[in-house]
């Protein structure tokens, strides 16, 4: 049983300490795909309040809730129930109800993937709370984008025209207190995140977990005012499992805790809908081949993976 716990990097020294800041955040995730990241400034209050708004929106009515379903969007924009996402290749659904809020657009859409945004009208705050939220995790993102790039022996702003109008996702999340706890299902199944970093602002309540190479869980637990952000399929793919997309889960707590809901926002960032994943060349080797020679047009991948989980049906010809 390993000990070992996520490591928390501060990043300002990427300004400060640049080299070895990026070595040791690209060791970080060669070895786990998941880093803690402090010191990023991101204000308190900006968390406060939209942890607030999206308390107000899940405790409203199931039926006012459902009113912000979004038919056909494989849940892009807006509210989505219980029991309809289940991790990939599970039986169960997941103890969950999130609402997703994409990208706001100045103009006209840069891509058909770029859907408008809802609001709830029932909570006036939800709009600028969430979107001053996203703002922020979405600078946050582009400057761990810009280490990795470093650590990836490419210019730094490799990043920069692949996700500037990305159809990056800001998931607000409601785990309700366990009723049943004979129940087959747990609040989020074990997964890899699709995207190419997940940026998670720290649940107070514990429950998240990480599958270590020996097989065993290791809880990640979260120091105040840190973001977690880690590896999705999308990033695993481009550097050929150099930066691994680590699965994870969020179990049910025991005891009273069971009694206990849980919240919790990761921003899932997605590079551009038509950007073309296609393998670093750095990042192979004769130790290390490609193991996607097919490049893959980032929006069909993600089309692809939320049929898997249950968002979008499979279309019928
Ligand atoms: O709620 C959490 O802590 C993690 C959620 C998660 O992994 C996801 O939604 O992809
Ligand atoms: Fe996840």
């Amino acid at each position: 049983m390993t000990q070992q716990q996520v490591p928390t990097l501060d990043i300002r020294r990427f300004a400060t300490d640049k080299d070895n800041f990026v070595a040791e955040i690209g060791k970080a995730y060669t070895e786990f795909g998941f880093c803690g990241i402090s010191g990023h400034g991101i204000p308190d209050e900006v968390v406060a309040k939209t942890y607030q708004a999206i308390k107000q929106f899940f405790a409203l009515p199931t039926e006012v809730k459902a009113h912000y379903h979004q038919p056909g969007q494989g849940g892009a924009r807006g509210y989505t129930a219980i029991g309809v996402e289940k991790a990939k290749d599970s039986k169960h659904p997941d103890l969950k109800e999130f609402w997703h809020v994409g990208r706001e657009l100045d103009g006209p859409a840069p891509h058909p993937s770029l859907y408008p945004n809802v609001w709830p009208v029932e909570v006036p705050e939800f709009k600028q709370a969430t979107s001053a939220l996203y703002e922020s995790l979405q600078s946050l993102g582009c400057q761990v984008l810009e280490a990795l790039a470093l650590f990836l022996q490419q210019d730094q702003s490799y990043f920069a025209d692949k996700v500037n109008y990305g159809n990056s996702i800001l998931r607000p999340i409601h785990y309700p207190p366990i009723a049943d706890t004979s129940t087959q299902s747990i609040r989020a199944g074990q997964h890899e995140d699709i995207n190419l970093i997940t940026l998670l602002v720290g649940s107070h309540e514990s429950g998240l977990e990480i599958l270590r190479r020996d097989g065993s869980w290791l809880p990640v637990t979260t120091i105040e005012g840190t973001i977690v952000v880690n590896i999705g399929d999308m990033l695993q793919r481009l550097t050929n499992h150099l930066l691994p997309s680590t699965t994870h889960r969020v179990v049910n707590p025991a005891g009273a805790a069971a009694g206990q809901p849980r919240y919790s926002i990761p921003f899932f960032m997605h590079p551009n809908p038509d950007y073309v994943i296609e393998t670093l060349p750095s990042c192979v080797s004769e130790q290390n081949p490609n193991r996607y020679p097919e490049p893959i047009n980032s929006n069909d991948y993600l089309m692809q993976r939320l049929e898997e989980i249950g968002l979008l049906k499979k279309p019928k010809y």
